[in-house]
C-alpha cells in the first residue's frame, strides 16, 4: 500500500467518526460560515502580487519533522507581510501535524485567501472547511474517482468556496477537469513515490485550458524555477518546506519574494 492509499484509508475513518460526533448543523452555526469568501483565484492572478501561496506545514510523510516550533499566527502574518498572495494551511493532523485550529488562527489574523490543505473525500469536510474560515479547498485527483471529484467541486461552489484541483499527469487532468474547478495545481511531487520534478508542471502546462489558473506545487526552492514556470504559463506557486524548514519561515519568505520580484524586474528590462 503506498502512502497516499494509507492516508486515504485513515482519512475515511476519521471523517466517519467526526461526522457522527459533530453534525453539519453544528458546523453551519460557526461565525465563519456566512462570512464572505476571499478569492484565491483573484489574489493569485493579481499582477501586483507575487502569486506565491505560502504554506504552513509542520511535518510531512516525505520529510518527517520540518518545523516543530512554528506558530501559525506569527508565520501567517509574516508570510502575508512578505508579499505572499495567499496562505495554505495543512489541517491534517495524523500525517502533517496540522489542525483546524491552525487554520482558524490564520483566519483570525489575516484578510487574504486561505486554502485548506487536506485530503477531502466527503462533502462533510467541505462544510467543515467553510466552518473554520477557509476560502478554498484542495481536491486531489489521485485520491478521488473523477465523478466524485466533480461532484465535490460543484458542492464546494454551492457553498461559495473555490476549488484547487491537484493533478500529477495528463490522465488525471483529462478525467477530472470540470467547471466546478477554479485553479489547477500540478504537483511536482508524486504522492505515491515522493519523487519531485518541476518538469511535471512544465510538461502539463499546455494541456491546461486558459480558463483555469495554473499553479505549480511542491519542491520549489529556487527563484529561477519560478521564472521558468511563469514563462510556461503558471501564475501560482505553492511553497511550503523551503520556508518552513528555517527557524523563521516568514523571514525566508520575505527574502525569497524580494529576490523573485527583482528577478522578474530584470527579465522585463532584458526583454
Ligand atoms: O513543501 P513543498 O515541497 O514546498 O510543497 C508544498 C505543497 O505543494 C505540498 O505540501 C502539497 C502538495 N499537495 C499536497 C497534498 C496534500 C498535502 C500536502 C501537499
Amino acid at each position: 500500500m503506498n502512502i497516499l492509499d494509507k492516508i486515504i484509508e485513515f482519512k475515511a475513518r476519521e471523517v466517519a467518526e467526526k461526522s457522527s460526533l459533530v453534525p453539519t448543523k453544528l458546523l453551519e452555526r460557526s461565525i465563519f460560515f456566512d462570512s464572505e469568501v476571499v478569492s484565491l483565484r483573484q489574489y493569485v492572478t493579481d499582477p501586483e502580487k507575487s502569486g506565491i501561496i505560502a504554506e504552513f506545514k509542520r511535518k510531512s510523510p516525505s520529510k518527517g519533522l520540518i518545523n516543530g516550533s512554528a506558530k501559525p499566527e506569527k508565520v501567517s502574518i509574516g508570510y502575508m507581510q512578505a508579499g505572499a498572495s495567499a496562505l495554505s494551511i495543512l489541517t491534517d493532523q495524523e500525517f502533517f501535524g496540522g489542525s483546524n485550529d491552525d487554520l482558524k488562527t490564520a483566519r483570525r489574523f489575516n484578510f487574504c485567501p486561505i486554502l485548506r490543505k487536506d485530503f477531502v473525500l466527503e462533502e462533510y469536510q467541505i462544510i467543515e472547511a467553510k466552518s473554520i474560515g477557509a476560502d478554498a479547498i484542495l481536491l486531489i485527483a489521485a485520491a478521488l474517482e473523477p465523478q466524485k471529484l466533480k461532484s465535490l467541486a460543484y458542492f464546494a461552489k454551492s457553498l461559495g468556496l473555490e476549488v484547487l484541483m491537484e493533478v500529477h499527469d495528463a490522465d488525471e487532468l483529462d478525467s477530472c477537469l470540470c467547471d466546478g474547478v477554479d485553479l489547477v495545481g500540478v504537483n511536482n511531487r508524486n504522492l505515491k513515490t515522493f519523487e519531485v520534478d518541476i518538469q511535471t508542471s512544465i510538461d502539463l502546462a499546455s494541456s491546461i485550458p486558459d480558463s483555469f489558473v495554473k499553479v505549480s506545487e511542491s519542491g520549489l526552492s529556487k527563484v529561477d524555477s519560478l521564472i521558468t514556470l511563469k514563462n510556461a504559463g503558471f501564475e501560482g506557486y505553492l511553497i511550503g518546506e523551503n520556508f518552513m524548514k528555517t527557524s523563521r519561515p516568514e523571514q525566508a519568505a520575505y527574502t525569497f519574494i524580494k529576490d523573485f520580484r527583482e528577478a522578474l524586474a530584470k527579465e522585463k528590462v532584458n526583454s
